[in-house]
This record gives structure tokens, sequence and C-alpha cells, in this order.
């Protein structure tokens, strides 16, 4: 414990506000998941209204919801674990090893036994549309899943060897490390806890979800309204698309730079399923009209947003893992100290968050489907916004402390950060 102290006694630069902010986030965000599920129930869903709608405590327990919430887990843990697909490698860790990983989200037997399942559910006339009946001590569960696992997290850090332990949350105050995460990668054997949260319980959980609210539609008005269809449609892409390109989460910052501590537990756990699912919840409760031209400029913004973050995250992953590809060999790139380039044509040389400009401009269109009457379905392209430029200004941080004069050049060439001309 001592030695792990003072060889990372650098890491003193504190992220989200420090000590403070790492105390009151993690009580202020499960109650703003309990808030929000609250409003996208009530009648007026206005996130400004008073008293705001809380649910009696008398409905945040369930006994059902452990259960469904213990089985889910299970369920995806045996799917992680299943030996189909390819294992691959991540980036080289400080001791100079590389982690192996299982992907197979993407492979067959993996989608069919979700695909079987769900229809098997939907046959046999599971009502999967009592998720939205429970979605509230759902989320109590998932936030004392969360909860509990960070704490399990923080405890066994202290055994972890000291090259195993994560940069930026080893500062020796309890709170902030914990919120944070001390350990970079904790494994149970094989069994990577991280990038199984990152990808499987809560992000599938949330296309489930989003199903449950279109069973509820159907249970309540016969049919799905065209703005759930859209909703439903377009993050059920994202969510395969992050399973398809499962090896390319492995390149990502939460994986390769962050600990595993509280804010990514609840982020992955509680934050992802219950929040990202709001506007479908909010057309159960407050079914709107589009038109067909409306449909179709939404779909066609969709489209233009999931082109550009695919492409961009495929170009820079591509790169990543080999640069003499053909699709990345002839691009502009400038040399850093590190040996690593740094691309500047191509996606990279638009703006310097590329993929993140596409995934803002899908958040939209995930949001006008609900119409423009209340501000409770923008919440997410509002939070997403915001964690992204906070995300931009972090990883800004990262690159200038690596790369150095090389990452200025680039800073220069590409001035900017993610909408071009506008920021
Ligand atoms: N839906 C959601 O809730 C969220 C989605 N996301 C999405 O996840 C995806 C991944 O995002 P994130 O992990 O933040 O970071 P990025 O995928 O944007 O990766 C940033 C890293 O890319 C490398 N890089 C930066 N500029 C260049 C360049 N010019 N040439 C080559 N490499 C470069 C650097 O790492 P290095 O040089 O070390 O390789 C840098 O640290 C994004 O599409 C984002 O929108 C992210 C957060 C939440
Ligand atoms: C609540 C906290 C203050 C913030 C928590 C942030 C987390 C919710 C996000 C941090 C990075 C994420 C990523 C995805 C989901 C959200 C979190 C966990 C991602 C898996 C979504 C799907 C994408 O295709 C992706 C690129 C794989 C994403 C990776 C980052």
């Amino acid at each position: 414990m001592k030695s792990n102290k003072r060889a990372l006694s650098h890491s003193t630069e504190r992220e989200f506000g420090g000590a403070l902010g790492a105390t009151l986030i993690p009580v202020f965000l499960p109650l703003t998941v309990l808030y929000l599920l609250s409003v996208c129930r009530s009648p007026g869903a206005s996130v400004l209204q008073w008293p705001p709608p809380l649910p009696p405590t008398a409905h945040l327990l369930d006994p059902v919801a452990p259960v469904i919430i213990a089985v889910w887990v299970a369920l995806q843990g045996f799917l992680y674990l299943l030996p189909v697909g390819k294992v691959s490698e991540g980036l080289v860790l400080r001791d100079g090893t590389k982690l192996r990983y299982p992907i197979n989200g993407k492979e067959q037997q993996v989608c069919h036994v979700h695909g079987v399942l769900l229809g098997l559910c939907l046959w046999l006339g599971m009502p999967l549309g009592y998720l939205f009946d429970l979605i509230i001590p759902l989320a109590v569960c998932a936030i004392a899943t969360s909860y509990l696992l960070a704490l399990y997290l923080y405890i066994r850090s202290f055994w972890a060897p000291n090259h195993a332990l994560a940069l930026g949350g080893n500062t020796g105050n309890p709170l902030y490390d914990f919120f944070m995460g001390r350990e970079l990668n904790p494994r149970i054997g094989r069994f990577d806890l991280k990038y199984f949260c990152e990808l499987r319980p809560g992000l599938i959980g949330w296309v489930v979800l989003n199903l449950g609210m279109l069973m509820k539609e159907v249970e309540l008005r016969d049919s799905p309204s065209l703005a759930m269809l859209l909703v439903n449609g377009f993050q059920l892409l994202y969510v395969s698309d992050a399973l398809w390109n499962e090896e390319a989460v492995l390149t990502t910052m939460d994986i390769v730079h962050d600990g595993f501590g509280f804010m990514l537990a609840f982020g992955d756990l509680a934050w992802v399923p219950f929040t990202y699912s709001l506007q479908a919840m909010f057309l159960v409760v407050h079914p709107q009209t589009l038109s067909p031209l409306a449909a179709t400029g939404i779909v066609l913004l969709n489209g233009i947003g999931y082109y550009i973050f695919r492409k961009s995250n495929s170009q820079k992953n591509q790169f990543r893992r080999n640069p003499t590809h053909p699709s990345v060999a002839n691009l502009e790139t400038i040399a850093t100290a590190t040996g690593k380039r740094l691309l500047v044509s191509g996606w990279w040389g638009f703006v310097r968050h590329p993929n993140y400009l596409g995934d803002i401009l899908m958040a939209l269109a995930w949001s006008l489907p609900c119409g423009v009457s209340h501000l409770l379905p923008y919440f997410y392209l509002i939070y997403f916004t915001v964690l992204l430029v906070h995300r931009e200004d972090r990883d800004a941080r990262q690159c200038r402390a690596k790369y150095g004069l090389a990452w200025d050049t680039y800073c220069r060439r590409v001035p900017y950060r993610i909408i071009p001309y506008v920021y």
C-alpha cells in the first residue's frame, strides 16, 4: 500500500471538481436519475415543476426488481464468457504487457441468444411493458449495485500491484479515489470487470428498456407510434454499432486511462440504461405525431451523425492499430516524440473530435421525435454536450502531456475542437 502511494504520488491533478465534486456527484447523480424518471412519468413532464413529482418511498422498492437485475447481469456475464469469437489485445500497459479481451459482441451466437430470448419473451406474451411500471425500483437496484460494485473495487484495489493502478485515481483522498477508481483494469480471473460493464449489462439493458416502453405503448394504444419506432431504431443502431465495433472500445479513454470506480460503475450500470431511455419513456406518457416529412428529416440527421461518428472512429482505430493499412496510409500526419503520429488530414484534420460531432448530431435526432413542447427529452442532448465538452478538455490535457509541442502544432493545424467554425 505504502509503495503504491509513493510511486503514484505525482497524480495530484484533480478532475470533476476535485474532492468536493467527487463527494457530491455520487449523491446528486443517483437522485437525478430518480427525479428524471419520476418527472418523465408525470403528466406535466416539466423538469421545473414545484413541488417535484417524487415517488412515495413505498414505490421505490419492489422485490421483483433485484431478481430481474441479478438474472440480467448473470445472463450478460454468461454471454461475455461464451468461448466464441476472437480474443483481442488491449494497448500496452505501463508494465509493458497487454491484456487479452474476448471480442464476441457481434458474434452470431451472442446476437442470436439476445434475439431468441427477446423473441421468446414476446411470443410467450411476457409483459415487457411491465418494465415501464417497474422502472423506478429497477433504477434503485441498479444504483445500489453500482455503489456495492464501486465499494468492492475500491477495497480490492489495495491488493493490486503498483503498475495496475490508474494514474488519475490515486491521490490518497479516499472519496476522490473511490469516485475516480484506483485500479485500471480490475479482473476476476479472465473476467474484466470494466470492459464487461462498459458494453454489456447497461448498454444492452438500455435497448431492452426501450423495447419495454414500446410494448407499453402497444398495450396502451394498440400499436407503436412512428416517433417510438424512430427512437427505438436509432438507439438500437447505436448499441448494435458499439457491440459490432467492440474492439474499438479497447482504445477509448475509459479503458486506457480511467480507473474503474464509482463514476464508471454508476455511469455504466445506472446512468446509461435509465437516463438514455428517457425519450422512449417520455413517448409512452406524452405521445407525439410526426409528419412523414419531419420523420424523413430526422432519419437523415441521424444518418449523417452516424456516418461521421462511425467513419471518424474507425479511421482513428485503424490508424492506431495499423498505420500502414491502405485506408489510412496516405493520410497526412505529424510525428511526436513518443514515436506515435497524429493524423492531421482526413476526419481528424476536419476538427479535433469529429466522432463527438457525429455523436451530438445523433443525440439531437433522438430528441426531435419527442417534439419541442418539453425540455425533458432534450436532457440527453444537453448532458451529453456538456459531457463531451468536458471530455474533450480532459483528453486535450492528457494529449498535451503526452505529445507536448507536437500536440500544439496539431491544435494550430486543426483549430476547432468539435464543431467547425463554432467550437
Ligand atoms: N454515448 C455516450 O454516452 C458516450 C459516447 N462517447 C463516444 O465514444 C467515442 C470514443 O470517445 P473517447 O474515448 O472520448 O475518445 P476518442 O475516441 O476521441 O479518443 C481520443 C484519443 O484519440 C487519440 N487522438 C486524438 N487526436 C488524434 C489524431 N489527430 N490522430 C490520431 N489519434 C488521435 C488520442 O489518443 P492516443 O494518441 O493515445 O491514441 C486521444 O487521447 C466517441 O465517439 C464519443 O463520442 C464517449 C463518451 C460517452
Ligand atoms: C455519470 C458520470 C458523471 C458520467 C458517466 C459517463 C459514462 C456514462 C460514459 C463514459 C464513456 C462512455 C462510453 C459509452 C457509454 C457511456 C459512457 C460509459 C459507450 C460505450 C457508448 C457506445 C459507444 O459506441 C462507445 C464509443 C462504445 C461508448 C464508449 C464510451
